[in-house]
């Protein structure tokens, strides 16, 4: 299934860029069939395993000719550029020029893969154009396959394809990112440093631009009622035939009333589809004379402040937080809107990363709390088992976490968090059964509201990242990858009730290393940067490592075996032996890649 484009422009293209001695009278004829079949190949391994985020295949461009010289090199760009090409793999079996042939646009994430052949020297062409780009400046990612193929071989062996493929899926997010907005919708959430919009990083870092509408906007259009009344209705059938209210937790005398909770819930609905037409526009407004309202902001991602000043007098946000970030709602299936609560702008960066490598729904959440083995002993009389036996990390959050995050879609009978074109109808409704709408806690959220409360099923892959802000450094990310764990149920619940019980919550485990960050549970807690992580399902963090590399963002804390790790071929000459010392020194020295 392909969902329409929502967003204003093309999908980025990958463009491929045959390189190929050009000595004419012998040694070019004979190379060109072989370096345009492994043109062909990339393209067609690419088109069959990645997709946009809105479902379709990932589309490549094929340079017209070989490259040969620098003629060819510039037409090759030119084409790239009228074709929207985001990103670029030049392939090449031979010996071809470095300099005349290299990709040289500093902008588009460029990989080389040379042949690891003997016949033609592909590997001393793939070695010689990396120095032209090292020596120039412009960082490239350099592909070399492991074992030695003969030249009429056209596999593409699977060590290559692990990192033709790591690379293209962390380029197409850097491309999917420029030229969008982050749309912030108030301005900062008590106090909390990652709502302050610092344009600097999204605009150098990200490529993207800064929109800001004041919380008010919400209740203009509320007010004078400038959303689509009919999918209103719509949406208000679909929430009472399958949304279940669960029970009101607040003390009696500060619940609110049936009647206000009806109209919170109808306010709550109306927040949603007029969050997304700031996001995205809806031609439907433009049919009801607001054009200007349906164009949007063409952001990719938006933030609510909701605290304080929205919800200690409004419903809060997180009814519409958690459907828009979820990938459904009553229009169907769809792809997941990356919303993140409290404004927390930092925090939606890096669900826009998670988002973007894996096509799938992502998690908000609080860091919440590390509850040793000892402490849970102590007030749950209960041993800690199995992955939690050593401590466990409780992330919560009222709002943000889409409910993807329930872990009701299955593979092979083990919970997972699917791309929205594999989601079925069976496993939105297990998604819905598993999650109440419970009356909002009036002391935090005076103006009520309904928080999803969900539990997280065990034994789902998954990886914790974040975003972080350094006066003086820049951004950096860190990535915790682990496992989501099932409590027995009376623990789930001392634990449970001791915070606020009427959130979605995640139990996780961090995969330990025994060094450093990763020693134990307690000190990856301890080393998280802010209060908010965002959970991606799947061990993603070699492709996070990846993308952060293309953006100049240095990785300060993560448990990926260092074979996974693809950077590019310039970092390794910031030093070999301490890694995250390079990557920094490497990423101070490029810059962001829009500066
Ligand atoms: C209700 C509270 O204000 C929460 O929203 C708060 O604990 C946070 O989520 C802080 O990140
Ligand atoms: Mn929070």
């Amino acid at each position: 299934m392909t969902a329409k484009q929502r967003l204003i422009g093309d999908m980025p293209k990958i463009g491929i860029r045959p390189t190929i001695d050009g000595r004419r009278k012998g040694v070019r004829e004979s190379l060109e069939e072989k370096t345009m079949n492994m043109a062909k190949a990339v393209a067609q391994m690419l088109s069959e395993n990645l997709h946009y985020n809105n479902g379709g295949p990932v589309e490549t461009v094929i340079a017209d000719t070989c490259i040969g010289g620098v003629a060819e090199a510039a037409q090759t760009k030119a084409k790239f550029d009228k074709e929207n090409v985001g990103v670029t793999i030049t392939v090449t079996p031979c010996w071809c020029y470095g300099s005349e042939t290299m990709d040289m646009d500093p902008r588009r994430p460029n990989a080389i893969w040379g042949f690891n052949g003997t016949e033609r020297p592909g590997a001393v062409y793939l070695a010689a154009v990396l120095a032209a780009h090292n020596q120039k400046g412009i960082p490239a990612f350099g592909i070399y396959g492991r074992d030695v193929q003969d030249i009429d071989d056209n596999m593409i062996p699977e060590d290559v394809q692990e990192k033709i493929l790591r690379f293209a899926k962390a380029g197409i997010a850097v491309a999917m990112l420029k030229d969008k907005s982050y749309l912030s919708i108030g301005s900062v959430s008590m106090g909390i440093a990652g709502s302050m919009v610092d344009e600097d990083f999204f605009q150098d870092y990200l490529g993207m631009r800064n929109e800001y509408v004041d919380m008010t906007e919400l209740t203009r259009r509320i007010n004078e009622e400038i959303y689509d009344k009919e999918e209103f209705e719509k949406a208000y059938a679909w929430v009472k035939q399958n949304c279940i209210f669960g029970s009101d937790t607040n003390a009696e005398e500060n619940q609110r009333t049936a009647e206000q909770k009806e109209e919170d819930l109808k306010m709550n609905i109306k927040m949603t589809i007029i969050t997304r037409d700031l996001m995205e526009g809806n031609p439907k407004l433009a049919e009801l004379g607001y054009e200007e309202e349906a164009m949007g902001h063409n952001a990719i991602a938006s933030g609510f402040q909701g605290q304080r000043q929205w919800t200690d007098h409004f419903p809060n946000g997180d009814f519409m937080e958690a459907i828009l970030n979820s990938s459904f709602d009553w229009n169907g299936i769809r792809a997941p809107y990356m919303v993140a609560t409290e404004n927390d702008t930092l925090n939606a960066a890096t669900m826009l990363f998670g988002h973007l490598l894996t096509n799938t729904a992502q998690v908000f959440a609080d860091v919440r709390t590390y509850w040793s083995p000892d402490a849970v002993q102590r007030v749950t009389n209960h041993p800690l088992e199995g992955r939690a036996s050593d401590g466990i990390i409780h992330l919560l959050n009222s709002g943000s976490a889409a409910l993807d995050g329930a872990g009701e879609q299955e593979v092979d009978g083990k919970p997972v968090m699917k791309s929205f074109w594999e989601i079925t109808e069976k496993e939105v409704n297990k998604s819905l059964q598993a999650t109440q709408w419970r009356p909002a806690n009036t002391e935090y959220f005076r103006g009520g509201g309904f928080s999803s409360n969900f539990k997280s099923k065990g034994d789902m892959p998954v990886t914790i990242a974040r975003v972080n802000l350094l006066k003086g450094l820049g951004p950096v990310l860190q990535i915790a990858e682990g496992y989501t764990v099932d409590l027995p149920d009376d623990v789930h619940e001392v634990l449970n009730n001791r915070t606020d019980p009427t959130w979605p919550t995640t139990w996780f485990v961090p995969n330990l290393t025994g060094e450093g960050a990763f020693r134990d549970v307690y000190t990856v807690m301890n080393n998280w940067g802010a209060n908010h992580c965002s959970m991606s399902y799947g061990h993603i963090g070699a492709d996070l490592i990846t993308l952060a590399s293309m953006l100049r963002i240095p990785v300060n804390m993560h448990n990926v075996v260092e074979e996974k790790i693809f950077r590019p071929s310039a970092w390794n000459m910031f030093g070999t032996n301490d890694i995250e010392g390079a990557d920094y020194r490497a990423c101070q020295t490029y810059g962001p890649l829009y500066r």
